[in-house]
């Protein structure tokens, strides 16, 4: 079955359940998850990526794409993240950034080839060489989005990943994301406080169920 199932994910610390879901998203949808501080949002995605803390116990499964990611490393899920701070390497041009998404082994013209159409989607074209510093917010998280797909994740966790923008740039980056989404078919889980946001995500929206 394609799209990512979260079967009975349940994560405790001593003991006390932080967050449990039960949830499936749909190739191309986005579940939001609402809640207030601290009700285990980000926990959840920790979860799902398997990056949790040592203090949390998750049991339950992730499945994404009839795999059962229970147990294996972060790297071997294929799950692409993008964060409220996702910060770009300063030490490298956005043509280096995005090369950082790329599968290790890809070199040369095929390289080049997959860096430019992605800064062509993302509107960027003769931007490879430029110094992330001097990119503008909504360019700097088209760059952070693209590459986060360039290393073609199967799934797509948000968190909180338009909250430093503002209102007008929080829209736009907001569109270009959803499209993106749309148009690979990525089975996502978007984080927000935002109402607006999970209007637009357009999928159901749950609180994170203590
Ligand atoms: N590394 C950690 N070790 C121990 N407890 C933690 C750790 N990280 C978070 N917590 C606790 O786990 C609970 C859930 O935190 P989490 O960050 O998932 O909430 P959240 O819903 O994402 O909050 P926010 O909306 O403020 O980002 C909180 O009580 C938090 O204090």
């Amino acid at each position: 079955m394609r799209g990512l199932w979260l079967d009975g994910l349940r994560v405790t610390r001593d003991g006390a359940t932080v967050v449990e879901l039960n949830l499936t998203v749909a190739p191309g949808e986005v579940v939001t998850i609402m809640g207030p501080s601290g009700s285990g949002k980000s926990t959840a995605l920790a979860a799902i990526l398997g990056t949790l803390a040592p203090a949390f116990r998750a049991s339950g499964r992730v499945v994404l794409d009839g795999r059962d990611l229970t147990g294996r490393p972060p790297r071997a899920r294929r799950i692409g993240m993008m964060f409220q701070d996702d910060v770009l390497f300063p030490h490298l041009s956005v043509a280096g950034n995005l090369g950082f998404g790329l599968p290790f082994g890809l070199r040369g013209a095929a390289r080049r080839a997959r860096i430019a159409s992605a800064l062509a989607e993302a509107g960027l074209e003769g931007f490879a060489d430029r110094d992330p510093a001097t990119l503008s917010g909504g360019q700097r998280a088209r760059v952070a989005l693209m590459r986060t797909l360039l290393a073609e994740p199967a799934a797509l966790l948000l968190d909180e990943p338009f909250s430093r923008l503002d209102a007008y740039l929080r829209g736009q980056i907001r569109g270009f994301v959803l499209d993106r989404i749309r148009q690979t078919g990525l089975p996502a889980i978007l984080v927000t406080h935002d109402a607006e946001d999970a209007r637009a995500a357009g999928g159901p929206v749950l609180p994170p169920a203590p």
